[in-house]
């Protein structure tokens, strides 16, 4: 098999209505962020495999032959083969549920490769995003893993051609795999959003480019508290089987402010943007913040994040599956607001969080030449 060495990268994600509640067939929506995951491929011929994480301290090498044992028979991407991930934790020496994010990236990276590749390679991957914030780092990451292989070996184009919607359906599904190994139970909405960029409206796996959108203006928020997005997304689970009469409706509600929103944003790209327009996304943002905390997924930092935004006359709520990691912030324009951002931010920062604003909407995932990639990151994917 004749192998390209290429470079990829793919961006993180904010959701701003529906996390949890579209695992659960509800609507979500969510917008691409100007962080991204960058990987570069690069074939070997020494009978070796090696994968440098240096954003998670992990560096392995395999030799080819004793991962040829494992290659994967089921060659599809509808579902997850679970004969390869059995083999796959054997391999590595995995015996319970709950994988480390050394091992969760090892599986996800071992699946795909023996799924669609089987050559010598190094594969080097490096991060603008912080891993597992709530930014979709993991869906990232499968992105760019699936893209990666699938154009190394030929599957869809070089470079020098865009990807069509096929390539990228191709893509998506591929990172899906790459999601189930992290999460466990997937919606696929951070995938959708890592491939296509922009912002997009998921729904029971149907992905709605939204084209006519607002340009937001959005806070990032980092209390840089530890979470698994698995073990949210199960505890979530466990609640509603638990409590299923109390519990729905709640996440029926969350479909509804999603849906709000969108329409609110529609508005405004057909109305002069006024005050209203803000006031209701802002209750929108308080509302679902109490329902996340409802359904189990708070944390007392991101509680701090909305107070302290609160005082200044800010709203907030958790993105991502919560239980830390990072909130959103909406701002107004500076023409509809007096400048209140240096102050929130100083306050946030005050906290021990890490802040900023960020821009979103920007492309999903992308081939490169490294010439046009930047130098910091070249250097550091380089350095393996
Ligand atoms: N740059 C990276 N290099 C290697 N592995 C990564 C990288 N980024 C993410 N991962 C993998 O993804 C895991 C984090 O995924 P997790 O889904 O818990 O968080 P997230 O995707 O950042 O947040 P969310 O799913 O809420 O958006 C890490 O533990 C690691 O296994
Ligand atoms: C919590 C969740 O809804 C979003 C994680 O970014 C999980 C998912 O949709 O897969
Ligand atoms: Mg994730």
């Amino acid at each position: 098999m004749e192998v390209r060495d290429c470079l990829i990268s793919a961006p993180g994600k904010a959701i701003l209505h529906g996390e949890h509640a579209v695992v659960h067939g509800k609507v979500a929506l969510a917008v691409s962020l100007n962080l991204r995951t960058y990987l570069q491929l690069k074939a070997r011929s020494d009978g070796k495999v090696c994968i440098n994480l240096p954003n998670i301290d992990t560096f392995v090498c395999w030799e080819l032959s004793e991962l040829k044992q494992l290659t994967s028979f089921l060659r599809e991407m509808q579902r997850l083969d679970a004969e390869l991930v059995k083999r796959l934790r054997e391999f590595i020496g995995v015996t319970n549920g709950n994988l480390d994010s050394s091992t969760s990236a090892i599986l996800a990276f071992l699946y795909i490769y023996l799924s669609l590749f089987g050559s010598g390679l190094t594969v080097s991957v490096w991060s603008e995003l912080p891993t597992g914030a709530g930014l979709g780092s993991s869906a990232a990451y499968s992105v760019c893993l699936a893209a990666a292989f699938l154009c190394a070996t030929g599957n869809i184009p070089t470079p020098l051609k865009e990807w069509c919607q096929e390539d990228l359906e191709l893509i998506n599904s591929w990172a899906f795999q790459g999601e189930k190994i992290i999460h466990g139970n997937p919606s696929g909405v951070d995938n959708a959003v890592g491939t296509w960029g922009g912002m997009l409206r998921f729904l029971a796996g149907k992905i709605i480019p939204l084209s006519r959108v607002p340009l937001l203006r959005i806070l990032l928020t980092n209390t840089k508290v530890p979470r698994s997005t698995k073990v949210l997304v199960a505890r979530v689970k466990d609640k509603i089987n638990k409590f299923p009469s109390i519990m729905i409706p709640v996440l029926d509600s969350v479909d509804a402010i999603s849906c709000t929103c969108e329409k609110v944003l529609t508005e405004m790209t057909c109305e002069p943007i006024t005050g209203d327009h803000y006031n209701i996304l802002e209750e929108l943002i308080d509302i679902n913040q109490h329902h996340l905390n409802v359904i189990g997924v708070g944390h007392p930092s991101l509680d701090t994040l909305c107070q302290v935004t609160a005082a200044r006359g800010l709203h907030s709520k958790l993105t991502g599956a919560g239980g830390g990691g990072c909130g959103i912030t909406l701002l107004r324009p500076v023409i509809l607001s007096p400048s209140v951002e240096a102050g929130t931010m100083k306050d946030l920062r005050d906290c021990g969080y890490d802040c900023w604003e960020t821009s979103i909407g920007g492309p999903g995932v992308q081939q490169h030449f490294p010439s046009s990639v930047k130098e910091e990151i070249m250097e550091v994917l380089n350095r393996y």
